[in-house]
């Protein structure tokens, strides 16, 4: 059978869309299904001079293997017309409209996973809707409790303990709760859909050389030890919580399966240096596959050609690979 894969340009002014008219230069294993507003990516394609033929999605049809120079849509109509590289927030209700769209699909199980494009969580904001990412997004559509945020490349997977909150929110989002929770979703899906047997985790302290004994910052000691402490009594291989500093040596990082970093971008600036373009996001405890690029809008380069579709790629053979395995 055939899988179907849902994909969501994202914000339209940025480089989503003409990334995906990139990926369909190619064929594909399973059925891919854009959607978002057809005008948009008939338009994005005249103004880099690719050919496509467009096929309107026909949800009764079966699915078909992707053919490369085709494009099947899911017509979501755009609010407000689309210039290259400018936000218009009058465009944020459509881009959560075509996440919502593939999340309930996913949800009746008539998509197998949601691969999408980046999305400017500022503009959809200013368009009035509340929202901090997709991670958190489809987390609260598919009433989900809690899922986490894991980016890979090739050698590293890197896991977050806290996602898109301020820096100055970090310390309290910490708890005990929270780390066991984060820790089991993660070691639960390393096993099951990675296939490692028995994970190993290596997980970063918050504060500057882990609190230094109690130092320079107590959660080490009040909240995160405690929280690992109670994991490797039930038999996890869990090491930390070590100094983020110098945790992402080879040293470490040839034993671990995944490092677990207590907030954004103690974790992935490290996973975008060594990856950047070359790596995915997945959401982890999700009931439907969901993958992501490892960038941005890109706004500077939209329309222009000259976006790279990498980490679309890797994404979309990701979610490819976690489908067909949950199928099996
Ligand atoms: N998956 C997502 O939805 C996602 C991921 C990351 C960032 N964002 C959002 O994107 C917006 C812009 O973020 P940013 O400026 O930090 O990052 P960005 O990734 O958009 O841009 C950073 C730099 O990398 C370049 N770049 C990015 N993607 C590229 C590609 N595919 N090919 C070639 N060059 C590329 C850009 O031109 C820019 O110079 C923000 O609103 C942020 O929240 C969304
Ligand atoms: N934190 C992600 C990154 O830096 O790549 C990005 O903002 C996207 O997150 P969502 O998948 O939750 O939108």
């Amino acid at each position: 059978m055939t899988l179907r894969i849902a994909i969501t340009p994202g914000e339209p002014a940025g480089i989503g869309p003409d990334l995906v008219l990139q990926l369909v230069q190619q064929d594909w294993p399973v059925q891919l299904v854009a959607i978002c507003a057809k005008s948009l990516l008939e338009s994005r394609a005249k103004q880099l001079g690719i050919e496509l033929e467009f096929i309107d999605y026909d949800a009764d049809l079966a699915a078909q293997p992707q053919a490369k120079g085709t494009l099947t849509i899911l017509d979501v109509p755009l609010e407000a017309e689309v210039v290259c590289g400018e936000l218009d927030a009058r465009n944020g209700h459509y881009v959560v409209e075509t996440m919502r769209i593939a999340c309930e699909k996913n949800m009746t199980g008539e998509f197998d996973a949601i691969v999408t494009g980046p999305v400017n969580k500022g503009i959809i904001n200013k368009s009035g809707i509340s929202f901090s990412g997709h991670t958190e997004y489809f987390a609260q559509e598919s009433n989900t409790a809690d899922v986490v945020m894991m980016l890979a490349t090739e050698g590293l997977r890197v896991a977050l303990a806290s996602t898109h909150i301020p820096l100055a929110y970090v310390s309290k989002a910490i708890t005990y709760d929270r780390v066991i929770k984060v820790t089991e979703i993660l070691h639960s899906e390393l096993k099951h859909k990675f296939g490692i047997q028995q994970p190993t985790i290596y997980v970063c302290g918050l504060n500057p050389h882990a609190g230094e004994d109690g130092h320079l910052g107590t959660e080490e000691i009040t909240t995160i030890t405690p929280a690992l402490d109670h994991l490797r009594g039930r038999g996890m291989n869990i090491v930390g919580p070590l100094p983020a500093d110098t945790l992402f040596q080879e040293k470490y990082l040839k034993e671990a399966d995944a490092v677990l970093a207590m907030y954004h971008d103690q974790g992935l600036t490290v996973l975008k240096y060594k990856g950047f373009g070359k790596a995915v996001n997945i959401t982890l405890g999700l009931p439907f596959v969901r993958t992501s690029v490892d960038h941005g809008t890109a706004l500077d380069l939209a329309g222009t050609g000259a976006a790279d579709a990498g980490s679309f790629k890797v994404a979309l053979t990701e979610a490819i690979k976690l489908a067909s395995d949950k199928k099996v």
